[in-house]
């Protein structure tokens, strides 16, 4: 990259002498036609979403207050694992379940890619912190990007704009460098689309460097560089180096009917229920729960006991199977506005739809291709990765919490995945090894979260396959080494499966709020007074310990829910077997005879 940035009109600037060179150096690469320096105001988003609306990107919804629809390029509507890249130095780095390419050749491709791939448009420069400002160690980001999108939705995900860079400014504060651009250069006099991207696209990690570059998409997952890749990926790297977890977990408080409160966390795959467990309303009397994070938790060691902060600052919720009757948090939220909605369907009178919304659709909608729908189409009117980006402040169960720089001490994890056979409603681990062999061996249905197949079952381990930066057997032994050093504050672990199906191919269990009762469960067990069994898997409830008070399930179905069965367990082991394999020497040896046990109990 050549060094100096040239006459290319800039509004703001920096005293951090370090950032004002890479802008320089990143622009004098993608030569932009200007750049803004984000200050995060109301009326730089009022002066972003007008220009979105003029270019036929959104469309200002009259009945929702100063919200958004937009709808993406039908090839550019989830995160693209093939296209992601852990880029350390040696493949070792990346190990076997990321994709990985020598940082200098990928670095030189995507140069390649970035070289004038601005032109015509304005970069942006968004300083933002994941997690608070006030936290003993701000974690900084600094997101370049030519999509005003881009802005308005970190501006909703992230804490962003100019107090953050001041903040920044004194003490030159290192960051994560985030370069995004949906690499369309418009020549001079070209029209611009709608929603521009690139069939060329690559979400790249550069671990060592805590560097993210991004080319050619305006989705979420692979555009709002705070989320997945920093929180999840960079800062997993960041995590292992220092002591902590970076997970893929939402953060959930419940308060018993006693007043006494616990803080749990759990990890699920992208489209398997975290924002809606994170928001649930508990169907049995006198619980409460309140939401801390939906997506992302961040876990460091404090007091002798395990810290969870949320660093997001706002929703990038799944959109279709948000309702009233299943998720009416999620709902208030997104009616008071402020909101970005990509890939849902649009009312003809200027609000949003998508299936599982309301029992019945409208009449008429325009349909997430911008055609007429109606009933009868054969087609859904909402893409299943359509996505509502909303303030976590606007949820009316967001707790107190959420704004302590030092979070909330754990003492559950659960982890869980969509599986229609095999795996009971609820398990308890035996112990910190044992959980995180459960963690390690998840398995879950393939969602729409990501482009590909959906429905495959595959192992997601902590629901991180696609979020860990580095080797996952490292990462492995890392949740080992932590459960050795910090033995005394370890939350106990669970392994939960809400989507089991019955004989006629519907859910066993009814999900949702009722899922209060596993929770109910889960507090028993961490205060001692929950009744369990044990089982070569581990502890399930006792006959009668699941409180299914009130509960309308035809018979049979609890305990299709619930059952253990030796056989379908049995069936698992060569499938474990076949995915531990690939670690090599990087298995912990502690998982290897966590495995064994596990053969030997099912055998016994
Ligand atoms: N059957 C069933 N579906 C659920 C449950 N929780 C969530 N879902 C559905 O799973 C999909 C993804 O849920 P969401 O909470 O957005 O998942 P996230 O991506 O992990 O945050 C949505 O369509 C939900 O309606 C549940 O307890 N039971
Ligand atoms: C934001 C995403 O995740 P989730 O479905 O876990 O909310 C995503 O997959 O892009
Ligand atoms: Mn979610």
């Amino acid at each position: 990259m050549t060094t100096t940035s040239t006459d290319i009109p800039t509004t703001g600037g920096t005293s951090h002498k370090e950032l004002a060179a890479w802008v320089e150096e990143v622009a004098a690469l993608t030569t932009p036609d200007s750049i803004v320096w984000c200050d995060g105001s109301d009326e730089e988003w009022d002066r972003l979403t007008q220009k979105l609306v003029d270019a036929g990107t959104f469309v200002k919804l009259d009945r929702k207050p100063n919200s958004f629809w937009a709808t993406s390029d039908p090839a550019d509507v989830a995160r693209v694992e093939d296209r992601t890249f852990i880029c350390t130095k040696d493949a070792e780095g990346a190990g076997p379940t990321n994709h990985w390419m020598a940082p200098d050749e990928m670095k030189g491709i995507m140069s390649d890619l970035y070289r004038g791939c601005m032109k015509g448009r304005t970069m942006y420069v968004i300083p933002f912190v994941m997690g608070h400002l006030e936290s003993d160690t701000p974690m900084y980001g600094v997101e370049l990007t030519d999509s005003e999108y881009v802005v308005c939705s970190m501006r909703i995900m992230a804490r962003i704009g100019s107090k953050i860079l001041e903040k920044m400014e004194e003490t030159d504060a290192p960051y994560v460098k985030c370069l995004h651009s949906v690499g369309a250069p418009l020549a001079e006099g070209q029209q611009d689309v709608a929603w521009p991207c690139s069939e060329t696209k690559y979400i790249s990690h550069f671990p060592e460097e805590r560097m993210i570059w991004s080319f050619g998409s305006g989705y979420g997952g692979n555009a709002l560089l705070g989320k997945k890749c920093y929180a999840l990926r960079i800062a997993s790297a960041m995590a292992h180096d220092e002591g902590w977890l970076a997970e893929h977990m939402l953060i959930l408080k419940l308060t018993s009917p006693e007043g006494k409160v616990h803080f749990i966390a759990a990890a699920f795959p992208s489209a398997c229920g975290k924002t809606n467990l994170a928001m649930i309303e508990p169907t049995i009397p006198g619980w409460k729960a309140e939401m801390v994070g939906d997506d992302i938790a961040w876990m460091r060691f404090r007091n002798g006991k395990l810290y969870a902060v949320n660093p997001e600052n706002g929703l990038f919720g799944v959109a279709p199977g948000t309702g009233y009757p299943t998720n009416q948090n999620a709902m208030h939220a997104i009616e008071k506005g402020n909101s970005i909605f990509t890939n849902v369907a649009r009312t003809l009178d200027g609000d949003v739809w998508w299936e599982g919304m309301t029992d019945e659709a409208p009449d008429e909608l325009i349909d997430w291709r911008g055609d007429t729908w109606t009933p009868e189409s054969e087609n859904k009117a909402a893409h299943p990765n359509s996505r509502f980006c909303t303030p976590i402040t606007q949820c009316p169960v967001t707790a107190p919490e959420f704004d302590d720089p030092n979070g909330v001490p754990i003492s559950a994890i659960l982890f869980g995945g969509r599986r229609k056979t095999t795996i009971p409603l609820v398990t308890e681990a035996r112990d910190w090894n044992h959980g995180t062999f459960i963690g390690s061996t998840v398995s879950s249905e393939t969602t729409a979260a990501a482009a590909g197949a959906v429905g495959v079952v595959r192992r997601d381990p902590m629901a991180m396959l696609p979020f860990i930066g580095y080797n996952a057997g490292d990462y492995l032994q890392h949740w080992v080494n932590l459960g050795r050093e910090h033995a005394d504050a370890m939350p106990k672990v669970f392994l939960v499966n809400w989507f089991r199906r019955d004989e006629d191919g519907g859910f066993a269990w009814p999900g949702f709020g009722e899922n209060s009762r596993v929770l109910k469960w889960v507090v028993e067990r961490l205060e001692g007074t929950g009744e369990g069994v044990e089982t070569p898997i581990g502890t399930v409830p006792a006959e009668g310990a699941l409180d299914v008070d009130g509960l309308d399930m035809e018979p049979g179905q609890l305990e299709q829910a619930t059952k253990f069965d030796v056989e379908e367990w049995k069936a698992e082991i060569p499938l474990i077997e076949e995915w531990f394999a690939q670690f090599g020497d990087k298995l912990p040896q502690e998982l290897r005879d966590e495995l064994d046990g596990l053969k030997k109990r099912l055998d016994a």
